[in-house]
């Protein structure tokens, strides 16, 4: 069992709509989920989970609903985002209850080869109130393993892991994706999704806004129309000269800021024309920075495309 296909999928909370009508089919192999805070990437992981119903549409594995479905709930693995852990417990015990949980044949074997997948063996028997982030992390990641499941999900499995860590992960999942599991990790870090997912789904604002491999992605995002803050020795010349070039689509002077807000339509033209331009009329540039380089503007420009 491998492919999550989420279709028309609603949830909201009271008044609040946290997933918008979402349809996207997840395979076998590393999926991104790339969204701002806040975009619904919890939610959707939740409901894909099987740990949560949508209000509206459905979620199934394989054909199968995965809602209230135990034979699926053995097919799919969690790694919450939440922190809260039984912290009395040793990791090796966490791990063990899950598997019993599971009613696992062998639960005591099948939880010690979690745990040496994750590289954990040498820690089981400390209590997870000792560990440090990234040993939380991984722990739950060898309990979201224990019954072998053919599909992960991992919710900002990379937050708060140091560098090292990152990387063991990202070759773990990696592994898993190449088995040919169904491994879904959710980030809002463009490149932590770019150096390990084939595939990436892009949602903003509970919505599906772009779906591909990071090379589609990256374009839609360099593709889009860019804003700068630009001050020269010459505001009025510099913007008279960039006027008669097609690559840009506005040019307002800021009198508070006192300098040129510009829009680039052709970012790789007006990166190369504004340094030439400045250059041939005497103007010294002073300052150009992005005015909405900020993640958040990148996707509500892909959400309204
Ligand atoms: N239990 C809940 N009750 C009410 N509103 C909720 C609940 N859970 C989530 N929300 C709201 O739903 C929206 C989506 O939240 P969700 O946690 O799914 O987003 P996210 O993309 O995972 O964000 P983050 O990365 O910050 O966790 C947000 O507006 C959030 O405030």
């Amino acid at each position: 069992m491998t492919t999550l296909q989420i279709d028309h999928v609603s949830r909201w909370y009271g008044n609040v709509v946290a997933v918008n009508d979402i349809t996207m089919t997840i395979g076998p192999g590393v999926t991104g989920l790339l969204g701002p805070n806040g975009a619904g990437k919890s939610t959707l992981i939740h409901m894909m989970s099987g740990f949560l119903p949508p209000s509206s549409g459905t979620v199934t594995l394989d054909g199968a609903t995965v809602w209230r479905n135990q034979d699926v709930y053995r097919e799919i693995g969690l790694v919450p985002e939440r922190e809260g852990m039984y912290d009395y417990l040793t990791g090796g015990e966490f791990v063990l209850a899950n598997a019993e949980l599971h009613r696992l044949r062998d639960p005591r074997a099948a939880a010690r080869n979690a745990l040496a997948t994750v590289e954990m063996e040498h820690a089981a028997d400390r209590r997870i109130s000792t560990y440090s982030k990234g040993m939380r992390q991984r722990v739950k990641m060898a309990s979201a393993l224990v019954h072998d499941p053919s599909v992960l999900l991992l919710d900002e499995p990379f937050n708060g892991m140091d560098p090292r860590q990152r990387m063991q992960l990202m070759t773990l999942l990696r592994q898993m994706g190449d088995q040919g599991r169904t491994v879904l990790f959710s980030s809002h870090i463009l490149e932590e999704v770019e150096q390990l997912a084939s595939h990436i789904e892009v949602v903003v604002a509970g919505r599906h806004a772009a779906s591909g491999n990071f090379r589609k992605i990256r374009r839609l995002m360099t593709d889009r129309p860019h804003r700068y803050l630009v001050r020269s020795s010459d505001d009025r010349a510099l913007a008279a000269a960039l006027i008669a070039d097609g690559c840009t689509s506005g040019i307002a002077f800021d009198a508070d800021e006192r300098a040129l807000r510009i829009q680039a339509v052709d970012f790789t033209r007006f990166t190369e024309l504004l340094p030439r331009v400045a250059r041939q009329h005497g103007i010294r540039l002073q300052e150009v920075s992005p005015s909405d380089e900020s993640l958040e503007s990148v996707f509500s420009y892909l959400v309204a495309a």
